[in-house]
């Protein structure tokens, strides 16, 4: 077990509750923080965790006085290399004060370069962490150590074992390890409960933080408030009012140079089968006990458990054409780069309900939404059926919006009926907020030990569950992906899949975002 002392995280349940953070139950929550950015050299590292570790202190919950951050990887090079790679994209958002912040943050950061799977290096670096404990007078124990893995998942095992044995909490006085691991975690059930077994045999489930930034969105965090602390929802959230329900990730770039990476993943292990999942567990699991993260889950699981085996003739896969011309990808490539699946929950709420996941790289725009479509009135007396159906949107990006298609009687003399909407624009409604980046608000989470919005290991089990057979027959090339044109909506058959489904399209209205 090495030098490490094994260290169970100090909460009860109570600690986890979302409302009850820090300084509950007798832990205390100050002292020596310490975060260490693995695979600090990559892309994840320097577009995504040191941005968000930074508007967090800018925010002042990464206080100076308490905090130092660690970059590692085997790249060799200074703190001040990896400074300057950063500081780009730390510049970024522009805002006032930032030249005064950035010399300040950036000289928190200190580099300590190793390999993955020997102690050389990761001694090296808890002789650094100890350094900067010490200099804070903390108490040995009571300091917190946050290990982020920003790392190809395939060096996961030997990474936790380095820090198992040499990094490690040296007591038990009220400190912690937490480790966060990034998607795609494994490639199937198989290899992903392989991961898990590897990882569980070193941290206890309430150190691991499996992240899916999609659940540190705003609106992916206001489903459960949508939906259960508003009356009108609660009594049409069923199939006996809703047709059809579609989550849609549209992305109107390719690969951009992660070809290599993607191509061994593909779009349904990149984005359906962990992020619009996530959603799809956000609208349609039944109500928690307590908003309590083990209740939410536990919610989370029994809906992924009630998905039914998706069938072939409910699945359009597409490749953009262009997409193999990039030398990391093999041209012989199988690899969707485009997906519609429809995945049926067998429950009382939602039987004969479609959930239409939809996810494409290279399309015609950028966006990610949720669209609830409801069944025709009954006994139409308006012919509402000639404007379209009535339809909840939750826009989770871009322009953060929360809109309703409803038909109304057009304003003047005639009695004709329109379809309008009531709309709820963030931008023109909340226009002093700020809407946190994703991973700011998850790796706080992270140091508050709050897991409500990470992914727990028999949910990411059920998760490979349902994708695991499907995957294996694109795989195998037994299916595969019709190509469509850079710039499109995808293939025209996803569109015909969508109507056979039941969804129907309001023609001639489109939601234009309110200007300020
Ligand atoms: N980039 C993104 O936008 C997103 C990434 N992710 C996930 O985050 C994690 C990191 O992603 P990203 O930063 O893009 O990855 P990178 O490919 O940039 O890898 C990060 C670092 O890991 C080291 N590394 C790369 N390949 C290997 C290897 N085969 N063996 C050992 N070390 C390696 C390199 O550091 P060095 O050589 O210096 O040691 C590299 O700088 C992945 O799990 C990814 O799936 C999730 C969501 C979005
Ligand atoms: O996890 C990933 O997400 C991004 C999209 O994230 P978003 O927050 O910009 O919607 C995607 O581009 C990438 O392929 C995928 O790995």
């Amino acid at each position: 077990m090495g030098s490490g002392q094994w260290l169970l995280e100090k909460r009860s349940s109570f600690r986890n509750d979302s409302f009850a953070r820090d300084g509950d139950n007798g832990v205390p929550e100050t002292g020596c923080l310490s975060i260490i950015v693995l695979g600090a050299s990559g892309d994840l590292a320097k577009k995504k965790t040191f941005p968000a570790l930074f508007n967090l202190y800018r925010q002042g919950f990464l206080q100076e006085s308490e905090v130092h951050i660690f970059g590692y990887a085997r790249t060799q090079i200074s703190d001040d290399d990896l400074r300057k790679r950063i500081r780009g994209y730390l510049e970024k958002d522009g805002s006032s004060g930032i030249s005064e912040d950035l010399p300040k943050f950036l000289n928190l950061i200190k580099y300590v370069s190793g390999s993955y799977d020997s102690e050389e290096g990761f001694q090296l670096l808890d002789k650094e962490i100890s350094e900067h404990e010490v200099s804070k007078n903390t108490a040995e124990g009571s300091s917190r150590r946050l290990f982020y893995l920003a790392l190809p998942p395939s060096v996961y095992p030997p990474v936790c074992r380095m820090i198992r044995q040499c990094c490690m909490n040296k007591s038990d006085l009220g400190g912690w390890t937490r480790i966060v691991v990034e998607k795609p975690f494994g490639k199937d059930l198989e290899s992903s409960e392989k991961l898990s077994s590897q990882i569980g045999e070193l941290f206890e489930e309430p150190q691991i933080y499996r992240i899916d930034h999609y659940l540190g969105k705003e609106l992916v965090q206001n489903m459960l408030v949508l939906r259960y602390a508003n009356r009108f929802f609660l009594p049409l959230w069923n199939r006996d009012n809703i047709d059809n329900v579609q989550i849609v990730f549209r992305e109107d770039f390719g690969t951009e140079g992660r070809g290599g990476y993607f191509d061994e993943y593909g779009i349904i292990r990149d984005i359906i089968q962990n992020h619009l999942l996530q959603v799809l567990c956000l609208v349609a699991m039944e109500k928690p006990i307590l908003l309590k993260p083990e209740h939410i889950r536990d919610a989370k699981v029994k809906v992924l458990q009630s998905v039914l085996p998706i069938k072939d003739e409910e699945v359009v896969l597409g490749q953009h054409e262009g997409y193999r011309d990039d030398p990391t990808v093999p041209d012989t490539s199988n690899t969707p780069t485009f997906a519609t699946i429809i995945l049926r929950i067998h429950n009382e709420r939602w039987e004969g309900v479609p959930f239409i996941l939809k996810a494409g790289k290279a399309l015609n725009s950028r966006k990610a939404e949720i669209r609830v479509q409801f069944k025709d009135v009954p006994g139409d007396i308006f012919k509402c059926k000639k404007h379209g159906r009535n339809e909840f949107v939750i826009r989770l990006q871009p322009s953060e919006a929360i809109y309703m298609k409803l038909t109304v009687k057009q304003p003047g003399l005639e009695m004709s009926t329109v379809q309008s909407e009531l709309d709820l624009s963030y931008r023109q409604r909340y226009q002093d907020a700020v809407i946190p980046e994703a991973y700011e608000r998850l790796i706080l989470d992270t140091i508050r030990g709050d897991q409500q919005h990470f992914v727990r290991r028999d949910e990411l089990k059920a998760a490979w569950e349902i994708f695991t057979p499907l995957l294996h027959r694109i795989d195998n090339g037994e299916m595969k992906p019709i190509p469509y044109k850079p710039g499109s909506r995808g293939p025209a058959e996803a569109d015909q899949l969508l109507e056979s489904a039941g969804y129907v399209q309001t023609h001639g209205y489109i939601w234009i975002p309110p200007t300020l």
